[in-house]
């Protein structure tokens, strides 16, 4: 099977990163493509979050490279990444709780008019792109409502928001559906999927395989600091996944009770999740 034949967007080559004497990540090779959804899976500890930290430029490595577009590229920081067009959502984002959505949507990029450039805040442009933004991905939340009366779903979707404000070419996500509810998740994987049609690429972090399977075209699954397995979605199994996930290497261990009861549950699951995003895109085509 090859996994790489769509364009390349972003490579990662040989990147390991070391705490101490703890490697979090050993000589990690990863491709991520255009128009991708890919996503990362795997046990506590495994390096996920470190891998998209290193992604989005808040962490650099102890070692490899990493090229952006055919070039190799040193991502010093969240802005260098932004640079380039990569933008991140990590878990909990925070925000000016006593702020309406719009203010929130561009804190530190607020857009400014008149001949003071730079020191008077234009609110209604402001509005206006915060609206058009919104609205690309969900239909229920109003600019000038105030950030406390978010639900977590509609929090995340605004942390997704101020992404796109940098027009990035990939948006790496950590745990983007944790704690959200299930119609929550379905709303958020419903415009991934939509972003993906417009031509974004994303890489987000999942412990769902429901997720990971309703939405990702790409799964990489890491363990103990290494990638274990790098498959497209529609020629791998949840068994597949699961055994890579939990080290099982003995073929016949692949039908144990557990892994067959783990798999059943995310069976089930997965047809939900997928009843769910199909009536959000629906829901979001009507509004
Ligand atoms: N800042 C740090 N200092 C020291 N060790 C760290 C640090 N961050 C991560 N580690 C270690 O690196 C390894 C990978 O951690 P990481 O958080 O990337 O895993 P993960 O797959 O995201 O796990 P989880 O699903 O529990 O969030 C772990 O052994 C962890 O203890």
């Amino acid at each position: 099977m090859n996994v790489h034949d769509t364009r390349l967007l972003m490579e990662l080559q040989s990147v390991s990163v070391r705490f101490g004497i703890n490697e979090a990540l050993k000589n990690i090779d990863l491709p991520i493509h255009q128009h991708e959804i890919c996503a990362i899976v795997g046990d506590n500890g495994a390096g996920k979050s470190t891998l998209v930290k290193v992604l989005s430029g808040y962490m650099q490595p102890s070692g490899g490279s990493i090229v952006w577009k055919s070039q190799d590229v040193s991502i010093s920081n969240l802005r260098a990444a932004n640079a380039l067009g990569i933008a991140s959502v990590f878990q909990h984002p925070e925000f000016c709780e006593n702020l309406d959505v719009a203010a929130n949507l561009f804190l530190g990029k607020e857009i400014s008019k008149g001949r003071w450039k730079g020191f008077m805040r234009d609110d209604s442009a402001m509005y206006t792109r915060a609206k058009e933004v919104l609205n690309e991905l969900s239909s229920s939340i109003r600019v000038a409502s105030s950030m406390q009366e978010l639900s977590l779903g509609q929090r995340q979707t605004v942390a997704i928001a101020q992404t796109l404000l940098t027009s990035p070419e990939l948006i790496v996500l950590d745990e983007p559906t944790a704690m959200l509810s299930v119609i929550q998740t379905a709303e958020v994987l419903s415009y991934m999927k939509r972003l993906r049609e417009q031509g974004l690429s994303m890489v987000f972090v999942s412990h769902d395989l429901p997720d990971v399977f309703a939405v990702a075209d790409r799964v990489i699954v890491m363990r103990l600091g290494r990638v274990m397995g790098d498959h497209k979605v529609k020629d791998t199994s949840y068994e597949e996944v699961i055994a890579e996930i939990s080290g099982v290497i003995q073929p016949n261990d692949l039908t144990s009770a557990g892994v067959k009861a783990a798999r059943n549950s995310q069976v089930n699951r997965l047809r939900t999740q997928h009843k769910l995003i199909e009536r959000a895109l629906q829901m979001n085509e009507e509004a």
